[in-house]
């Protein structure tokens, strides 16, 4: 009883020390950056204690909206003085846990950063803050006659894009967020700001120095807080050709996927969904598709040589036994489809209310995806797991939406173990545990086997060297 009633004590003492140093903490900051922009409340805090996937939430002690850049170099000048940890977030829509706090400390919410700085329409690029979202630049751009293709299904932040390396449906034609940041603003663990690309550097092409671009693209918020990003813009075409393709088996569709890549036509979308993902779309999106394994495709032309583009399509899903082949050219037709698709992850949710989605997120040589994506079904067969596919299969990535009941570890964890299983399998064909989501605290695990310990060891010594204290999002990544 004693022994109860002490520790009962310690737990409350613990709580109350914990409570009067984020009081604390959070005055330091209100100093800082204004009473408006610093929030303690438990829903503000728990609202930004989890992204949208099955990781455990893990709330922060304090959350800052920061306005500038000004701003974050003092909170993480200040938190480096305190060795509080920092959380940059941008809009939440990760889906590897990224943005959780397991050690408490600073969110850093960039929402509020989110001035288009200026757009070169001459030069194709831009430059923005963090927090504009990739729907708002597209809007703002709308005019110029160019378009910032990279589309994650959410509308994230082009700071979280970059954090993550993201890309979407897209990336096929107009490469993911590696191929299309142009120069980024950090700052770094002790406050201290650069530009990753020269002060002024927006050059299409550049060889000086090391890639430090590419360093923080990627980089989950471990290694600096992105504060700007100048990215390349592209024309949005004179004429668009969607079509649907659906094919009597899965190995018809991914085959006359590697056809139509290997055949050289610039591809601007090429989407698979098994049968189970246009059955869960056709539910919630209001489609009427065949439910079958289908191709999702765009080209991107001009009035003179689209309708070839799409006829080689056409002959080459022919060619493999398609069931149809469907152009969709009217424009409102064509947002139904691509609106169906990226909200494909809230469709397979949709299938068994209360679930939960387990994502997965492979991508191998193109030569190895019909091998890889039978293997996904055949595992899914023998666990008796319900898990729709869907994937940028021109890039040799998909997901498996592995549907979860939260509330039973017993299936987290046999889901777990087959998505560890996957990413091996992906590992072994010469692909990596990651196209596109990150590794945040889902994949820490399988780094080792893709790096192998002289490829992680050279990352923690770069992480050692940027922020020896271990202050930006403490236990990601690494
Ligand atoms: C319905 C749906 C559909 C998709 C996706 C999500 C959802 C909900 N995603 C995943 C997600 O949208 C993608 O990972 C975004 O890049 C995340 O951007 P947020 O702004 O939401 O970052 P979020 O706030 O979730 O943060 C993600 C990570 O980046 C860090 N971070 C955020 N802003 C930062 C900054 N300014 N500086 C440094 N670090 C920062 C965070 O700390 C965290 O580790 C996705 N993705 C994809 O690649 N392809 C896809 O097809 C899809 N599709
Ligand atoms: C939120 C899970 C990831 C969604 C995704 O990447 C896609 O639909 O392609
Ligand atoms: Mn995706």
């Amino acid at each position: 009883m004693n022994i109860i009633k002490s520790t009962k004590v310690l737990f409350l003492y613990k709580f109350m020390q914990r409570y009067a140093s984020s009081q604390a903490l959070a005055t330091d900051l209100k100093s800082i950056v204004g009473n408006d922009n610093v929030a303690t409340s438990t829903a503000v805090r728990e609202q930004h204690s989890h992204d949208e996937s099955y990781h455990p939430g893990h709330k922060p002690d304090v959350v800052v909206f920061a306005q500038s850049t000004d701003h974050v170099s003092k909170i993480v000048k200040y938190c480096a003085s305190k060795r509080v940890p920092v959380i940059p977030f941008g809009t939440g829509t990760g889906v590897e846990g990224g943005v959780t706090a397991p050690q408490g400390g600073v969110c850093l919410d960039l929402s509020r950063m989110d001035k288009v700085l200026s757009i070169n329409a001459e030069d194709f690029d831009c430059t923005v803050q963090a927090g504009v979202t990739r729907n708002a630049l597209n809007t703002y751009i709308r005019d110029t006659g160019l378009q910032f293709p990279i589309d994650p299904g959410a509308n994230a932040s082009l700071g979280g894009m970059c954090a993550t390396s993201a890309s979407g449906t897209m990336a096929v034609r107009y490469g993911t967020m590696r191929e299309n940041v142009m120069n980024l603003e950090v700052v770094l663990a002790d406050g201290s700001i650069i530009k990753t690309a020269g002060l002024k550097g927006r050059s299409r092409k550049t060889s000086s120095g090391y890639n430090l671009t590419n360093l923080f693209v990627g980089q989950e918020g471990t290694l600096g807080i992105i504060t700007e990003a100048t990215l390349k813009l592209h024309a949005i075409p004179e004429a668009v050709l969607a079509a649907v393709a659906p094919f009597k088996d899965l190995q018809g569709a991914v085959n006359a996927t590697v056809a139509i890549m290997q055949s050289g036509l610039p591809v601007a979308r090429i989407e698979f969904l098994d049968e189970n993902m246009v059955d869960a779309c056709n539910r919630f999106s209001k489609l009427n598709l065949d439910i079958a394994p289908t191709l999702f495709l765009e080209f991107h032309g001009s009035n003179s040589n689209i309708e070839a583009q799409g006829q080689i399509a056409e002959e080459t899903c022919k060619s493999y036994e398609c069931l149809q082949f469907a152009f969709a050219t009217d424009v409102d037709k064509r947002a139904e489809l691509w609106k169906a698709r990226h909200n494909a992850w809230y469709a397979a949710q949709a299938l068994k209310p209360g679930s939960k989605g387990y994502s997965t997120d492979v991508c191998v040589p193109i030569s190895a995806l019909s091998g890889i994506v039978t293997f996904a079904k055949d595992e899914l067969k023998r666990l008796n797991l319900l898990g729709p596919i869907v994937g940028h299969v021109g890039d040799g990535n998909f997901h498996v939406f592995v549907i979860v009941d939260p509330t039973n570890p017993k299936e987290i964890e046999l889901v777990h173990q087959y998505s560890m299983a996957l990413a091996k399998e992906a590992l072994r064909v010469s692909g990596t545990v990651t196209g596109e989501h990150g590794i945040g605290v889902g994949k820490k695990k399988l780094l080792i086997d893709e790096f192998g310990a002289a490829g992680i060891n050279t990352m923690k010594a770069i992480k050692q060297a940027l922020d020896p204290m271990n202050i930006l999002n403490p236990g990601k990544v690494l």
